[in-house]
């Protein structure tokens, strides 16, 4: 049983000692077995001692540094990291579940036949099979599956925002930095960056900090622009189910649920939601409901603190300044 390399990924070429980063790096520090065992977080970009610093005042032992100028792309940010790993060969490797991190994960899983599991909300170590398993729930929520990679030394998975707390740990740091140097040949290049731009700022919502949320389902289809002007009459936040993404009335980074994000605001106005329990994970943390559903069997009443059967319209219409 030799001393064990925890690596967590760095889904950042600037920022490097973000929360999601930190709260990861908690959760590798906990994963240690005794002093030996070595938690390194991996960044490739720019060079930024400030984040570095802060990375090791919460706790993480090395740094493994990659310089790269040119920005980010995802084929270079994957070969550079699978060259490292195949020098360095860690144990396990964390990743942010945000899209740079899952689709990195993806590509090196593939790449290295390493088990992967998608949004675990608990890591453990199991001394007797000396094997990492990963814990998740599946099924709709009814089971939580503990999964661990029988085939192959290496083991990886995703982990969301939140599921973890960061934690300051010291002053008295040592910058321990390694730095790893990765140049791409110019015929690998297969993706050019051509243009970077930043979100437009109205885009920029900060959902899970949101008092007020409406929640469109497919129901209001129809009535979005009613929808957004009577939110913002009352400062609220417009996200929505799955299928409202797939039916394009809401963008797919306002999408609540399972594969979606999780929010705990004061008052939820659910409106033409059925309420599958994919969506209803994602807004558990309500502290008030309120349904409004042609449908009197609508699931979503079951979950809800006031109900309402009426079409959505004639409620916004009834709420409209
Ligand atoms: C692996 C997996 C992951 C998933 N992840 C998510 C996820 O993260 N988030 C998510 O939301 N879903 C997720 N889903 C999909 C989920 O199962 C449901 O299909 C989805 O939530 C349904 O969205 P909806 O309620 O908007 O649509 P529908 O189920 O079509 O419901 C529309 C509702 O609107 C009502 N309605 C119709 N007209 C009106 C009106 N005028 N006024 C008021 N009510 C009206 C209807 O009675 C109905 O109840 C996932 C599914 C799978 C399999």
């Amino acid at each position: 049983m030799g001393n064990k390399k925890i690596w967590i990924i760095n889904d950042q070429d600037v920022q490097y000692a973000t929360e999601h980063v930190l709260q990861i790096l908690h959760k590798g520090i906990r994963l240690k077995r005794n002093d030996n065992d070595e938690v390194s977080v991996i960044c490739v970009g720019v060079n930024r001692e400030g984040e570095f610093k802060k990375l090791f005042q919460y706790g993480a032992d090395r740094v493994i540094f990659c310089e790269q100028r040119e920005g980010y792309s995802i084929s270079l940010y994957v070969k550079c990291i699978a060259t490292m790993l195949k020098d360095k060969l860690p144990d396990v490797i964390l990743f942010p579940a945000s899209i740079t991190g899952r689709q990195t994960a993806a590509m090196l899983s593939v790449r290295f036949n390493a088990g992967l599991t998608a949004c675990c909300t608990d890591i453990k170590y199991d001394g007797d099979k000396e094997r990492y398993v990963f814990i998740r729930p599946a099924m709709s929520e009814s089971v939580l599956a503990k999964i661990t990679c029988i085939n192959e030394k290496l083991q990886m998975c995703t982990i969301k925002e939140n599921i973890f707390e960061s934690r300051f740990v010291t002053n008295e740091i040592t910058f321990n930095m390694e730095y790893f140097s990765y140049t791409e040949k110019g015929l690998d290049k297969n993706i050019e960056v051509l243009e970077r731009k930043a979100l437009d700022l109205k885009e920029r919502v900060d959902i899970k900090s949101a008092k007020i949320v409406f929640v469109v389902g497919r129901g209001m289809k129809h009535s979005m622009d009613l929808c957004k002007t009577v939110a913002r009459q009352y400062g609220a936040v417009v996200v929505g189910t799955k299928a409202a993404v797939e039916e394009k009335m809401i963008q797919e980074n306002r999408q609540i649920g399972q594969s979606g994000i999780s929010i705990s605001p004061d008052i939820c106005v659910a409106l033409g939601v059925s309420g599958a329990t994919q969506h209803m994970v994602g807004i558990k943390g309500a502290q008030v409901i309120i349904a409004v559903n042609t449908d009197v069997n609508a699931p979503i009443f079951e979950y809800s603190d006031y109900v309402i059967v009426d079409k959505g319209e004639n409620i916004l219409a009834e709420l409209e300044k």
